[in-house]
Order: structure tokens, then sequence, then C-alpha cells
């Protein structure tokens, strides 16, 4: 999902002043003089270094995007090691990016992924495989998660998940002196993103929002924020290093966890698939029963996505929903224009329908907006393995590594006046409002290889912000901090947020 710190080893190929080259581009492409990756600025290897473990951009690469931007312009290029990347950091030239991504896109080479799963000999999964094998994978993956008329019928499912999400804060503010205060809000909704995306793939309540947290929950999501932690690292120290460091160790730990969780699962749901085709019962249910009964993938295939959806499900939707109760909690305007919306459609706490979903126009204006301040995925990547690519008057060979930086060009001022404030407005249709380039913030990318999971999430995110909001008013805790992002392959809350929840009813 991520390009987290990418591994790959690009050809440094440089052509200044390219004529007549051998290339699969047009005869225009041949005889105009382009320039290369070696024109462009940028910081030295050294000052990368320094930027990241000296200035302490290392957990802070989203603002690290914004001060490169304004030293080097929109477009510059980076050393991390033996790696060089080209960032690109406004709508229009991730937008050309995008176009010239080919038919099957890749984000990254992530070598150390694939190592893990070589030595696993398990599938590659969506993140690592390319070409026709992502293709094929995807491809099996995507109607059941991206359909809207096959999502829609998840909502029963999930609002199921958001009851017991209420039934937790409840829980949760009694057992704090003053009666409303929840601590750590993102640790919470991590577990409702696992069991709203556990309960949609398995058909399983596995009980993450009870009171005692089942182990394999808790080892799961450990797992993820371990492997996304690691994931970093590893590829910043040289393999010998491994006998002593450890890192490595650490990241086969946390995704050895992960897969262990997920085949439990689907282990579990072919074994009962199994025992009804025996007693000749019909077999249907939702999303892993059509795949497995479909057999469009191999069981080893089964087991490498849905532990990818699983940790796609986890920080993703559970983050988003953190900052937007944080930013909810502070401006007091937005948060009774919601609830009005809110309360206005679904009077009484009735539980919101897909047909409400539809109509709550500000509430879908408040979650982009939350995604314009707080990306996921702060920085993406596109690795061209098909063709090479054309950025204004540069000519970049195949295999060049872009760094596509969606941060920067969702605070672009040019994009977004008034870039750093919460305005979910600037969202909402009207002939006075002003047009945002398509590419300025696209937090779930864009095209054949964005995000899977979008329809889910966004389902999610709508459905327990109705919910939690009918219920609740947000305050901030008192003597409440700023939180600051800080980004751990994804963008996370630097440090808890605590929130109270004043009961409406
Ligand atoms: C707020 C919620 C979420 C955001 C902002 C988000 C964002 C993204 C982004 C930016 C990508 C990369 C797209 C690209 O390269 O163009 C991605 C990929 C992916 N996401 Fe999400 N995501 C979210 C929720 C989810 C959920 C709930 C799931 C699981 C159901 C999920 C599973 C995945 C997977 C498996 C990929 C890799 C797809 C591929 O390589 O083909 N995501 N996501």
């Amino acid at each position: 999902m991520f390009l987290g710190k990418l591994v790959n080893s690009p050809r440094a190929l440089c052509w200044h002043g390219v004529r007549g080259i051998q290339s699969s581009v047009s005869v225009e492409r041949t005889v105009k003089k382009y320039k290369c990756m070696e024109d462009l600025p940028g910081p030295s290897a050294a000052t990368t270094a320094y930027g990241l473990f000296v200035k302490g951009y290392a957990n802070r690469s989203h603002a690290m995007q914004i001060e490169h931007k304004k030293l080097y312009g929109p477009i510059w290029r980076s050393t991390f090691g033996s790696l060089k990347l080209v960032n690109v950091a406004t709508a229009d030239l991730i937008q050309q990016v995008i176009q010239q991504e080919g038919k099957y896109p890749v984000r990254t080479i992530l070598s150390h992924w694939k190592e893990y799963r070589d030595l696993r000999k398990q599938d590659y999964g969506l993140h690592v495989h390319t070409g026709k094998e992502w293709y094929h994978i995807r491809s099996a993956l995507n109607p059941k998660m991206l359909k809207l008329n096959e999502v829609n019928a998840y909502v029963p499912v999930v609002n199921n998940v958001v009851s017991d999400l209420l039934r937790r804060i409840y829980y949760l503010r009694e057992q704090n002196p003053d009666g409303t205060t929840v601590n750590n809000l993102a640790g919470e909704l991590y577990k409702f993103g696992f069991e709203g995306i556990s309960s949609i793939l398995f058909e399983t309540r596995l009980g993450c929002l009870d009171k005692e947290i089942p182990k394999d929950t808790q080892k799961f999501i450990q797992a993820a924020a371990d492997m996304l932690t690691h994931s970093e690292t590893v590829p910043l120290f040289p393999k010998w290093t491994r006998s002593f460091l450890p890192f490595w160790k650490k990241f086969v730990s946390a995704w050895d966890d992960m897969y262990n969780v997920a085949k439990s699962l689907i282990d579990q749901k072919v074994m009962e698939i199994e025992e009804k085709t025996k007693k000749g019962e019909v077999v249907d249910g939702m999303y892993l029963t059509h795949l497995l009964v479909s057999r469009e993938l191999s069981l080893s295939e089964v087991y490498s996505s849905l532990m990818e959806l699983l940790l796609g499900g986890v920080d993703t939707t559970s983050n988003t929903l953190s900052w937007t109760l944080y930013h909810l909690a502070r401006d007091r305007a937005v948060q009774e224009h919601l609830y009005l919306e809110v309360s206005s459609l679904c009077p009484d706490h009735q539980i919101p329908t897909k047909e409400h979903l539809s109509q709550m126009t500000y509430m879908k204006a408040v979650i982009k907006e939350i995604l314009r301040l707080y990306p996921v995925v702060p920085g993406n990547g596109r690795i061209t393995l098909e063709n090479e690519v054309i950025l204004e008057d540069y000519l970049f060979p195949k295999e060049t590594q872009f760094h596509l930086c969606h941060y920067a060009a969702s605070w672009d001022e040019d994009n977004f006046p008034k870039a750093s404030e919460f305005l979910p407005e600037r969202w909402l249709r009207g002939p006075e409002k002003f047009k945002h380039h398509p590419f300025s913030s696209v937090p779930f990318g864009v095209g054949v290889r964005a995000c899977v999971g979008r329809r889910v999430a966004e389902l999610e995110m709508y459905l327990a912000l109705a919910r939690l909001i009918q219920h609740f008013e947000f305050q901030p805790e008192v003597n409440a901090k700023p939180v600051e992002p800080r980004t751990r392959t994804l963008m996370i809350p630097g440090a808890p947020i605590n929130m109270r929840f004043i009961s409406r009813i």
C-alpha cells in the first residue's frame, strides 16, 4: 500500500541532450532535447541523511516533502544509499506520472517484503506482485470490494460493528474518573478497523471491541505496527548486519504473526465450507466464501491477499477517524453543522442506511478535508517498468522510481487557500466554490492500482462517524495539547489523542 523506504536499484542513466536514443517512445521524443535526472536539483545523500537523522525528519517525512519543495521546486531528485528517487510535488506533475504509469502500475519494488515471502514460501500478494500476476489477484478481489452495490451489502454488518464501538466508548468513559474521557482513541479505533474488515471478509465476529480483547486481535494489531516500523528500517542496513541487528528478525516475526492470524481465520472458513459441502448444503456467503467457492485464486494466494486486506483495514480508517474526531472536538461550528445534517436525516438515533449516507454531503466533505490534511499515505510511488516517462522537459528511463508527494500537493496554497486550516466547506459543490485540480488530493490513489479498500473504508468511516455524533458531543480532554502527525510508513497521530465524549442522550 505504501512507498515506505524504497528499495529498488534503478539504472542511473543520464543522457544529456539525448538525440536518436534507442527508445520505445515516439519519434518526437527522440529529436527533442530532454533533460535527465542528473539535471534535477536536489539534496546530496549526505544532506538527506542529515535531514532524516539529525534534523529529525525520519518520522516526519511529510514535512521533509514541504521543505524540499521550498528549496528545490516542484521536482527534485534525492538519494538514499543506492536508491535514487525523482520527487514530484504538484498536482500537475503527479497527474503526468500517473498518466504514464502503464497497464500494470507498480508502486515500488518491495524487495524486503518479497524476501520474506520467499523465505516462508508464501504467495507474493497484492503489494509485491507485479504485471499480470498482480492483475490476476486484483481482478479477483476487486468486484466485492469496489463495486458500490456489492459494498452496500455490507451496511448491516458494519452497523453491527459500529454498535459494538458505541458500547465500547460508553464502557471506556465509565472507566475514567471523569466519566467522559476516552484515552488513546486511535488505539481503540484500530480494533474497530480490524473488527470491521474481518467481519466483512470472514463473516465472523471476533469480539475485538469486547471488554476483553481477543489475543489474536492484539497480536495482529501489534504486528502490523511493528512490520510498518521495521519495513522502513530493514532496507537501511546491509544483509550481513542481520545476524546481530534486531530489525530483520523483528520484521520477519511481525509478518509471521499477521500471516498466522489470517491463515487460521481462513482455514476455519475452509473447514466450514467443506462440512457444508459434505452435508450437501448450499454454500453461500460474503467475501471469503465467495473467493474460496469461485476458486479464482489458489489457497496460497488467498492467504497472502486476505492478510493484506486485514493489514489495510487496521491503520487506515482508524487514523482518519481519529483525526476527524480530533478536529471536530476543536471546531464547534463544523461539529454542529455535521450533527444537524445527521440528526435531520436520521432523527431519534435512527441507524443510517445507504440511502441516508448518499445524502450526507457535509459528512463526506469533512472526511475529504481530513484526508487532505492527513493523507494516510503521504507519499506514494510509481516505478515505470514498461516505458520511459516524460515530465515537462525531462525524460526518465524505464525503472525510474518516482515519489509522488501527495502531502505537499494537498498542502499547496495554490490548490487549497488557507491550506493548513480545517475547512470542509471547500469540498461542497456550488458556483462560487474553488475548483480543485483533480490530482491535488487523491488520498486513495487513482487508476487501476488505487486502493482496493476505498469503498469499504468510506462505508466504515461514514457509518461510525454518523452514529458517534448522534450519541456524543466531542470535546478535547481537559488541558489538551495539539497533536502533530508522524510517519511510520503511514501517517499517524504523533501522540495519543484523548477526548471527552459528552452524551447527547
Ligand atoms: C482511509 C482509508 C484508506 C486510505 C486513505 C488508503 C489509501 C491507500 C493508498 C493511497 C493506496 C495506494 C494506491 C496507489 O498506489 O495508487 C492503497 C492501497 C491499498 N489499500 Fe488502501 N487505504 C485505505 C483503506 C484501506 C482498507 C480499509 C483496506 C482493506 C480493505 C485497504 C487495502 C489496500 C490494499 C490491499 C492496497 C494495495 C492495492 C494494490 O497494490 O493493488 N486500504 N490504499
